[in-house]
């Protein structure tokens, strides 16, 4: 983790014009911190929601409007082994003959196969660690989907807000698009799936939408986490009788507790941020960004003439994860910036600031330091080129589902634990000039240099003093490799956090932003 409130050096360009003294400018910056911690408190990264069965309605609704009950899910499926297709109808029917749906039910289970999960690079099946059976789309089809009951809408008012109005478009409206994943079944008495992070399975994915089938069981808690905030899914009291759902941001710890009794049975779909085609369609949510209590503070800081005077910066880390060293990046971001990211880049956005999503480097964890490269050397070994996946250093976080080792995520992350990394607020911070793709080169550095000298030759960013750091920062990705000179020349990697830039012009600049 990186500083906190890392420097004061935007008073600094004010010291030839009335300013604010530096007490006055470390309390705003405390407040501005406070406000960024209070952002990441409050913002969701998950939600949820419960979808009644009505035994009697049937599949087909002739309605345009998401409708609130739900008829029973047909699921249809077949295995490899005996080519033939079978169908299941959940809940089963009370009134049928008892035997034979819950037979049906025991043919889909064992029809299924071992569920795996990504380790490192590979796929592994370990029973300790996720105890579960899985079907592959391409082996059944469901009569259920989430659009027909308005989940979509739903996830999106809340991990996709638009922060619009209607004179300032701060980003592109954006919409969700689902696909199904996998079919789940968590068996009691000992189904379970440890804590991990589904691997996106592309740059765009922005998170996971989770269903419960309705079929009783017990225990079978979902628990997702982020930044030390966490939300229990307790789908066991109703699981014969409604369908259950939950979703979150992709880079959310989420855990699966042991299923005690029954068949905890989900469908998986990836969440993905698209562009809705055609450009009337509105979105269903739209926060105005002026509504919100940091909008107000920003503006008295920027009509205050002592404010950064001659202009200056701060810089916020994300809170969230992104791949902002993969191709898409550029692409990507801001798009697909999610919960309290998304909120102050729309705010700053709103006050007519720029706002830009860089990369950057702190360089005290790269200067000059032989055991620091000899760390690198060590975690880097195994890796050659730009599919490699940074070995993890803590394991619980380590373990992605959905194969880990997915050859499209191009590069990888590295967590930091928070007092791990504290830093003083002298530290060196590189800032990427633009968002691009890792960069991986075969330039040696000289004996006894660092990963700077390959830093100044091959990543584009300056040190910028006038910027001040708020806040802290958590994800790394990386950011460049390359051959470090010594006995052995070996390889070497740098990381980067993804961080947003905010640009405030001086005083004589912003009278139209005062204005608007
Ligand atoms: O079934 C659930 O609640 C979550 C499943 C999950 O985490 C996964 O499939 O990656
Ligand atoms: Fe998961």
């Amino acid at each position: 983790m990186a500083s906190s409130i890392g420097s004061v050096s935007g008073e600094g360009t004010q010291s030839t014009s009335p300013s604010l003294t530096s007490l006055a400018f470390k309390e705003v910056c405390r407040q501005l911190e406070a406000f960024v911690v209070g952002k990441k408190a409050s913002a969701s990264f998950v939600c949820g929601g419960l979808i009644p069965i009505d035994t009697k309605a049937v599949a087909g609704s002739t309605s345009s409007q998401p409708i609130s009950v739900s008829p029973p899910v047909r699921i249809c499926w077949y295995t490899d082994g005996d080519n033939i297709s079978r169908v299941l109808t959940l809940p089963l029917d009370s009134n049928a003959d008892s035997k034979s749906a819950s037979d049906n039910l025991h043919r889909l289970v064992v029809g299924c196969d071992p569920a795996s999960f990504g380790r490192g690079q590979e796929d592994v099946i370990d029973p300790r660690y996720r105890k579960a059976r899985k079907l592959e789309p391409r082996h059944f089809f469901t009569s259920f989907h989430p659009s027909d009951f308005g989940i979509l809408q739903n996830v999106e008012q809340i991990l996709l807000p638009n922060f619009n109005t209607l004179s300032q478009n701060s980003l592109p409206f954006r919409k969700l698009s689902a696909e199904l994943y996998k079919l789940n079944v968590y068996s009691g008495p000992s189904g379970l799936f440890r804590q991990h992070v589904d691997t996106p399975r592309s740059q765009s994915q922005i998170g996971s939408l989770v269903v419960c089938l309705p079929s009783p069981f017990k225990g079978g808690n979902l628990i997702v986490q982020h930044e030390g905030k966490q939300v229990t899914f307790d789908w066991s009291h109703q699981s014969a009788s409604a369908i259950q759902w939950a979703a979150f941001y992709s880079d959310c710890e989420h855990e699966i507790e042991t299923v005690t009794e029954g068949e905890r049975i989900t469908l998986t779909y990836n969440l993905y941020v698209t562009e809705p085609v055609g450009g009337s369609i509105l979105p269903s949510l739209i926060v105005d960004p002026k509504s919100l209590s940091l909008h107000s503070f920003l503006k008295e800081l920027v009509v205050e003439p002592g404010f950064m005077k001659e202009g200056g910066a701060f810089g916020f880390y994300c809170s969230h994860a992104y791949p902002h060293t993969s191709d898409e990046a550029p692409m990507l971001l801001p798009r697909a910036l999610k919960g309290a990211d998304l909120v102050l880049y729309s705010v700053f956005k709103s006050l007519g600031i720029q706002i830009n999503v860089v990369p950057v480097i702190m360089e005290d964890d790269y200067k000059g330091d032989e055991d620091e490269e000899d760390e690198c050397e060590e975690d880097d070994s195994e890796q050659s080129g730009k599919e490699q996946v940074a070995p993890e250093k803590e394991q619980g976080a380590s373990e992605k589902d959905q194969g880990a080792s997915e050859k499209d995520q191009g590069v990888s992350e590295k967590e930091q634990g928070a007092s791990e990394k504290e830093q003083s607020a002298s530290e060196k911070v590189r800032v990427g000039d633009k968002l691009h793709a890792y960069v991986a080169t075969d330039m040696m550095t000289e004996e006894g240099k660092s990963s700077l000298q390959a830093l100044d030759w091959a990543w584009p960013g300056k040190h910028r003093p006038e910027v001040t750091w708020i806040g802290s920062s958590t994800h790394q990705k990386m950011a460049l490799s390359h051959i470090a000179y010594g006995n052995e020349p070996s390889q070497s990697t740098v990381y980067s956090y993804a961080a947003m830039i905010a640009e405030i012009p001086p005083f004589l600049e912003r009278q139209d932003l005062i204005d608007a």
